[in-house]
């Protein structure tokens, strides 16, 4: 780097600390054993202006072995620590993100683009984790069981699994990782976290703030650098006995096999390709109100947002008019300006992949009825996007588009859409909307999915179990469901009785 751009470096990391009320929250150094350390060197990125906002360590599979250990050594103390005492230091934890909410949002939407205001609610969901654990730590209940033998008394308890590897994505850069180590800590567990490249900040931020609220050394670690020789540590160690992961069904793939090798737990929250179907007895003006909040949010770049929209024939026209009038009114820009509803896309490679959707579209008759382009504001901001008139074998009906568009498709009957929707090898998340009672519950059990929204486009919530289907993944994060996966069941014989 040229002394000129090091000091613009320097200049642009003190400019976001400046806007900080504790500009303690931005670190640039990673979490191992308690110790705040490694050297920045990953450059992170403002994806609305291109300015370096900080620089992050470039971590070696070394180092996530050192993690490893460390996590290791502070299982035994950690899971001996009394379902209380650990339920404590959660909700202490949690009252810190809330009281930081407004610098972690800040964080947030300056690595990740989100507009502040959805940036708030993500923090507060991800703080609602934390504290959603922070109870359920004390519920982790065993059982008896009615014995077969006289002499014999029979029992099951639940126990820490153990050494947990987390691997996070860059689009719910807070949420995400307070989902994944809040019930593993509330279980007793220890973790290694390697957050997405793309926003270590706000992964680093929360370690802070644990850090504070008495996590001890070692139970909670975080290493940024290359993804698949960390990846492939946090598989392949024998003391991790559990790996979360959210991110592309193809690289859960590859985690899979990984983890294949030792036998080992997995989380899989993968890919989606999320139908959102209007029935002509729908109320129009909600479902459109319920697509705009499913497939916009986060500018479509959410595993659960709405992929293909089916409408039916005798409501198309109404329900394609009225999505387009409200999507050309959205205001796009830095997600820090006040109004701004549709921020930057995380990269150009995500803008390449909405063009592609789109080109492949038109080329099978669809029409552009807003949007279509890139925005004039350069970089990777894109126009929220609605395309009527398309063909059920596009491409954007096959694959996750992860941006702002919205591609109609028209359908005739209940079977028909209800096969469309089927026909994916992807079964996250449907949304419907219908007000007759029968269609509900018939359509809500048929679709091959592991979440459905009727009459709503936002189903996420901490009490709730979220989790896919199909290639959409393993296992069930948040709800007391969430916590299963970070125990093992222990049946227990007392004989001589
Ligand atoms: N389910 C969801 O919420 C998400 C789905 N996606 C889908 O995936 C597409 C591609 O997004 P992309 O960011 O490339 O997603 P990835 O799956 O590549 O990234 C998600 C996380 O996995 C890490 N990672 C990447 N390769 C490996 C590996 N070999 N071993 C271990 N960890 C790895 C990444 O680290 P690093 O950042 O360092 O590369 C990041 O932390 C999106 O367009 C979308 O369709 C993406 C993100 C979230
Ligand atoms: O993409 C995810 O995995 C999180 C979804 C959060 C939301 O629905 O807002």
């Amino acid at each position: 780097m040229s002394p000129t751009s090091a000091a613009r470096a320097q200049h642009t990391t003190a400019a976001l600390r400046d806007r900080l009320k504790d500009p303690s929250l931005l670190k640039e150094a990673c979490y191992i054993d308690g110790a705040w350390v490694g050297s920045p060197k990953l450059a992170v990125n403002n994806p609305a202006t291109g300015v370096e906002l900080a620089k992050v360590p470039q971590l070696s599979a070394d180092d996530a072995t050192r993690a490893v250990e460390a996590a290791e050594r502070a299982f035994p103390a950690w899971a001996k620590h009394t379902a209380k005492q650990r339920s404590n230091i959660l909700r202490k934890w949690f009252e810190l993100i809330i009281a930081n909410r407004e610098d972690l949002a800040l964080i947030l939407t300056s690595e990740q683009g989100k507009p502040l205001s959805e940036a708030l609610g993500e923090v507060d969901i991800g703080g609602a984790y934390v504290e959603f654990f922070a109870e359920e730590a004390r519920r982790v209940y065993g059982e008896t069981i009615p014995t077969q033998r006289a002499d014999a008394r029979l029992l099951a308890i639940k126990q820490p699994i153990g050494v947990c590897g987390a691997i996070t994505p860059w689009n719910f850069p807070n949420s995400m990782i307070t989902r994944k180590v809040s019930p593993a800590l509330a279980a007793g567990c220890t973790v290694v976290l390697k957050p997405a490249n793309e926003t270590p900040l706000s992964a680093l931020a929360l370690a802070v703030l644990a850090e504070k609220a008495g996590v001890p050394k070692g139970v909670f670690n975080i290493i940024t650098g290359d993804a698949p020789p960390i990846g492939k540590v946090l598989c392949e160690h024998p003391a991790v006995r559990f790996v979360g992961f959210t991110g592309s069904t193809a690289v859960g793939k590859i985690l899979y096999q990984q983890a294949s090798v030792g036998v080992k737990r997995l989380g899989l929250e993968l890919g989606g390709n999320a139908p959102f179907v209007v029935f002509d007895d729908a109320d129009i003006d909600a479902a459109v109100e319920g697509a705009i909040v499913s497939k916009y949010r986060n500018m479509g770049q959410t595993c659960v947002c709405a992929n293909r929209l089916y409408a039916q024939d005798k409501i198309y026209d109404e329900f394609v008019q009225k999505l387009s009038k409200k999507v050309a009114t959205m205001k796009i820009g830095d997600g820090t300006e006040s109004g701004v509803i549709q921020g930057p896309l995380i990269n150009m490679k995500a803008v390449d992949k909405v063009e592609r959707h789109i080109a492949d579209a038109m080329k099978r008759g669809a029409k552009i009825v807003t949007g279509g382009k890139r925005s004039e504001l350069g970089r990777s901001f894109f126009e929220p996007t609605v395309l009527a008139d398309v063909k059920p074998d596009s491409l954007v009906a096959q694959e996750e588009t992860f941006g702002p568009l919205a591609p109609v498709i028209r359908f005739k009957d209940e079977a028909d859409v209800i096969a469309m929707c089927n026909a994916s090898p992807f079964g996250l998340a449907s949304y419907f909307y219908a007000r007759d009672l029968g269609r509900v519950w018939r359509v809500a059990e048929a679709l091959e999915s592991g979440m459905v929204g009727v009459n709503t486009g936002l189903i996420t919530t901490e009490v709730a179990p979220f989790g896919g289907v199909k290639e959409s993944g393993l296992g069930r994060e948040g709800s007391h469901h969430g916590m299963e996966e970070y125990v093992e069941i222990k049946y227990v014989m007392m004989a001589g009785v």
